[in-house]
């Protein structure tokens, strides 16, 4: 039998869409359903590695772990990663396919994508009960339907119960609702059966009347309303930066400060998402001198654009401070693009990252990194090199970077991979280190290692409390996910839409 479709579409971006289908996969796993998630098109610089080396968005391969299966490039068949002001690389399949400019993408590849996205849903119909399908920003951009792919296309190539959800904390929302349903085709505006407010903070009590005139201006019922929810879940994209709880470290609360430099291209910055639960540490975005403060880490993290972001450093006088911060002391740590700036020289001889200019990196760590063509997306495992905190230690993470970085005079690398391959570099003093292992803190127990080096550093006692590993932690909060979504929804609606018995009938 074909799978049937539930889809979640939004009145906006970033109001919760992708942790709601999140939510739902595990609720349907947890009812024994087959059940996947699938968005057709991405527009996100946080990736996901597949098993077999291709890159999705990072919310589908987070979505298809709670749904308890393995990603797969069909879930997420077109992937793009803006590089620049109006050209993005398309992923398609999970592999990188051009670098086109809007315009272009959207008069000649758009009518390209139908046919890829229409033999990746066949597949998963065929595959599993469920799909849970995800929108892009609104389906009601008007001066955009047309070439519309991800959101009131899919739903009627799916045959998709629609659920919008709105966004009450950005205030509106009644309006939202109105609006974009009133944009809406007639059978597009049929096809959504349910509403969904998200991201409560009031009192209910003071909702109801709003509800029920909802309810009675657009005949649609609305599915229930979810409390805020501060759940360990990674972000989709950047625009989830602005709103994620950066901890401002006020010295006796959290006595470690770690800055995270926000590169305009900032690309896999859930990255830094371990420092968060780690006891007595403080995360900080910064885009400034002047915000830089005197952090104990400093991170470099991911960028799209390396070229681009190290330019922009350089003009915002972040070389020179970063420069005196590594002599008072600051440790300091780049990943992938962060690894590559840490570098004395990169060189872009086919121009795949920028204008085909070479530069200057801020020359921390003597390693030189060369651009090429083709790009390297792959899980990777690796140990620490020798004489690293606990050396031998196993750590895993992906790479997604086309630069290829070469160490130039005696330094130690970072990893040992276990294809053989070297990894990153660490200075001398191990002050300075970097690598292209994404999720290398995902690895909690080196996290906690490298907060009680610095902690050490400061003279403060070492954090004895266990360390829970990242997979039990992700367990947690896709359960924790799970049940406010049933807490609070009506699921036996969403039940007889998809015509699936609840566990209780
Ligand atoms: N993921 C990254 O940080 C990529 C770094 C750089 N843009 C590269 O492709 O090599």
């Amino acid at each position: 039998m074909k799978a049937r479709s539930i889809m979640i579409q939004g009145t906006s971006s970033d109001v919760g869409k992708s942790l709601i289908c999140t939510a739902f996969c595990r609720v349907f796993s947890n009812k024994g359903l087959r059940v996947v998630p699938f968005k057709s098109q991405n527009m996100a610089l946080n990736s996901y590695v597949t098993l077999d080396g291709g890159e999705i968005g990072r919310a589908q391969g987070v979505q298809a772990e709670a749904a308890r299966i393995t990603a797969t490039t069909d879930m997420n068949p077109i992937l793009l990663k803006p590089k620049q002001d109006m050209v993005s690389e398309v992923i398609v399949h999970g592999k990188h396919f051009l670098d086109m400019n809007a315009k272009s993408y959207r008069s000649q590849f758009v009518q390209e994508a139908m046919p890829i996205i229409r033999k990746s849903v066949e597949k998963l119909q065929d595959e599993y009960d469920i799909i849970v399908l995800e929108g892009a920003g609104s389906p009601a951009e008007i001066n955009l339907k047309d070439r519309d792919i991800a959101n009131m296309r899919m739903a009627k190539l799916t045959d998709a119960a629609v659920i919008l959800v709105a966004d009450i904390d950005r205030g509106g929302v009644f309006a939202s609702i109105i609006g974009t349903l009133a944009l809406l085709d007639q059978d597009e505006r049929d096809s959504v059966k349910g509403i969904i407010i998200n991201k409560f903070r009031g009192m209910r009590e003071l909702l109801d009347d709003g509800i029920e005139w909802v309810e009675k201006e657009t005949g649609i019922p609305v599915l229930g309303v979810l409390p805020y929810l501060d759940v360990n879940i990674e972000a989709e994209d950047s625009l989830a930066l602005s709103s994620l709880r950066f901890k401002k470290p006020k010295k006796a609360e959290f006595p470690i400060d770690v800055a995270v430099l926000r590169f305009p291209r900032i690309s896999n910055f859930t990255d830094v998402d371990p420092f968060f639960d780690e006891p007595g540490v403080g995360v900080r975005l910064v885009s400034s001198v002047h915000e830089l403060g005197n952090p104990d880490l400093l991170i470099l993290p991911g960028t799209k654009n390396t070229m681009e972001d190290l330019e922009w450093l350089k003009r915002m006088g972040l070389d020179g401070a970063i420069d005196e911060r590594r002599k008072q002391g600051t440790m300091i740590f780049g990943i992938c693009g962060g690894f590559q700036m840490l570098g004395t020289k990169l060189f872009d001889p086919d121009a795949v990252e920028g204008d085909g200019e070479n530069a200057e990196g801020l020359s921390l760590l003597p390693v030189e990194t060369v651009f090429q063509a083709e790009k390297k997306t792959v899980q990777m495992e690796g140990v620490l090199s020798a004489g690293i905190m606990e050396s031998q230690m196993n750590l895993n993470g992906f790479e997604i970077h086309l630069g290829r970085t070469t160490l130039k005079s005696q330094i130690r690398p970072f990893l040992l991979l276990k294809d053989g391959r070297e990894d990153g570099a660490i200075s001398n003093d191990n002050q300075v280190m970097g690598t292209y292992l994404h999720g290398i803190f995902h690895n909690r127990l080196f996290t906690r290692l490298l907060v009680n080096q610095i902690r050490r550093n400061k003279g403060l006692d070492e954090v004895k409390e266990n360390v829970q590993s990242d997979s039990e932690r992700r367990e947690e909060a896709y359960n924790l996910l799970a049940s406010h979504l049933e807490e609070n929804i009506d699921m036996d609606t969403i039940y007889q839409w998809l015509q699936l018995e609840t566990a209780e009938s």
